[in-house]
C-alpha cells in the first residue's frame, strides 16, 4: 500500500509547527513520519517537534523546493516508509514553493500525494501578500487552508478574501493550528503528475526565497537581555522571522519567536544559545556583530530580565 505523503507550507512564522506538534499530540492511533525543512543550517523545527515524533528525518539548509535532490527526498520517504509509518508529514521552510514540493512528491515512488495544507498567519496575510503576491497562487493550489492566529485577526473580511483565493479548497480558520488531524488525513482527488508541469515553466528566481538570507547564531556564554531584545524588536536589520533558543546564565533558558513585530518567549530547560534569524535584505555582518555584542560577563540580573520576559504570554 502506498503510504500517503501531507506537505504542510505556509509563509515564515505561519503556524506550521504548531499544527504539526498538534497534528502528533492528536494522530489516535497513526504513526507519523515527519520530515522537517529549515531554511537556517540549526533545525530549530526539529528541536520544536522531535519529543513527541515516531520517526523523523530532517532537512536543513535550504528550500525543499531548490535546494534538496530529488532522490535524497525519495531516499528520506523511503526510510520512513520502512520505519512502518501510516503517514508521513513534511513540514516545509516557511520560503519553499509548494507546487515545487507537490511535483517532488509526486515524482516519489511508494508513496502518495495526499495533499498540501497551506497555512496563512491571520494577523500578517495583508502585509505579506503585499510583499510576496506569489501567496495567491500558493492558496490556488492548495488542498486544504488553515487560516491560523484567527485570535490575532482584524480584518473582518479576511476570511472571504482567503476562501475566494483558495478557489474551493476548504479554509479552517483556527488557533496554534489545532484542527481536527481527520482533515488531513482525508484522501484529495489529486491532478495527475503531468497536470502540475505548467509550474515547470517559473522560474526559480521568482520563488519567494529568493533575496532571503538566514543567519545563524550559538554561543556558550550568557546573553544580555536588554541588548538581545533591542535587536529582537528592532524593525531595520531585515530581519522577519527569529527563532531558537537563548541562554541567559540562568536555571532555565528562553525559546524565542520572532514573526514579523511579534516577540514571544517561553522558559524551557536547557542550556546555550542557538538562534536563526531569516529575512531581506539582512546585513548578516552587521547582524553578527550585533549579537555578538550581546554578549555578558555573567548571570542576568532580575530587572534586565523585564526586557525578555515582557514578551511571554501563557
Ligand atoms: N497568537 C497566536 N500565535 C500563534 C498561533 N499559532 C502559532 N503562533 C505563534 O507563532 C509563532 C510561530 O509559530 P510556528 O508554529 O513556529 O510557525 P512556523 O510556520 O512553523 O514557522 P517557520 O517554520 O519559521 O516558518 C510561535 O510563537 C507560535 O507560538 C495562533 O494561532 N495565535
Amino acid at each position: 500500500m502506498l503510504i500517503p505523503v501531507v506537505v504542510v507550507a505556509g509563509f515564515l512564522g505561519s503556524g506550521k509547527t504548531s499544527l504539526l506538534n498538534h497534528l502528533l499530540r492528536t494522530a489516535g492511533g497513526r504513526r507519523i513520519g515527519v520530515i522537517v525543512n529549515d531554511f537556517g543550517r540549526i533545525n530549530v523545527d526539529a528541536m520544536a517537534v522531535a519529543a513527541q515524533v515516531d520517526s523523523m528525518v530532517t532537512l536543513g539548509n535550504g528550500c525543499l523546493c531548490c535546494a534538496v535532490d530529488a532522490s535524497d527526498l525519495a531516499d528520506m520517504l523511503a526510510r520512513l516508509a520502512d520505519a512502518d509509518v501510516d503517514a508521513i508529514v513534511i513540514e516545509a521552510s516557511g520560503l519553499a514553493e509548494p507546487p515545487a514540493m507537490a511535483r517532488m512528491v509526486l515524482a516519489c515512488p511508494g508513496v502518495e500525494f495526499a495533499g498540501l495544507v497551506e497555512v496563512v498567519d491571520a494577523a500578517e496575510f495583508a502585509a505579506t501578500r503585499e510583499r510576496h503576491p506569489q501567496i495567491d497562487k500558493h492558496l490556488r493550489y492548495a488542498d486544504l487552508v488553515v487560516l491560523n492566529k484567527i485570535d490575532r485577526a482584524t480584518d473582518p473580511g479576511l476570511a472571504g478574501l482567503v476562501r475566494e483565493l483558495a478557489g474551493g479548497a476548504p479554509v479552517v480558520p483556527t488557533e496554534h493550528g489545532r484542527i481536527d488531524p481527520d482533515l488531513l488525513f482525508d484522501p484529495v482527488e489529486r491532478p495527475a503528475a503531468e497536470q502540475l508541469s505548467f509550474f515547470d515553466l517559473e522560474d526559480h528566481s521568482a520563488h519567494i526565497h529568493a533575496g532571503y538570507d538566514t543567519v545563524d547564531f550559538t554561543c556558550a556564554d550568557p546573553l544580555d537581555p536588554v541588548r538581545l531584545a533591542a535587536v529582537l524588536t528592532d524593525r531595520h536589520t531585515g530581519v522577519y522571522r527569529a527563532k531558537g533558543y537563548v541562554d541567559f546564565g540562568l536555571d532555565e533558558r528562553f525559546a524565542v519567536q520572532v514573526v514579523g513585530g511579534s516577540v514571544r518567549v517561553a522558559r524551557e530547560p536547557g542550556a546555550g544559545t542557538a538562534l536563526v534569524f531569516i529575512g531581506k535584505d539582512m546585513d548578516p555582518d552587521a547582524l553578527r556583530e550585533r549579537l555578538r555584542a550581546t554578549v555578558a560577563a555573567g548571570p542576568a540580573d532580575p530587572v534586565a530580565m523585564l526586557s525578555i520576559t515582557r514578551y511571554e504570554r501563557g
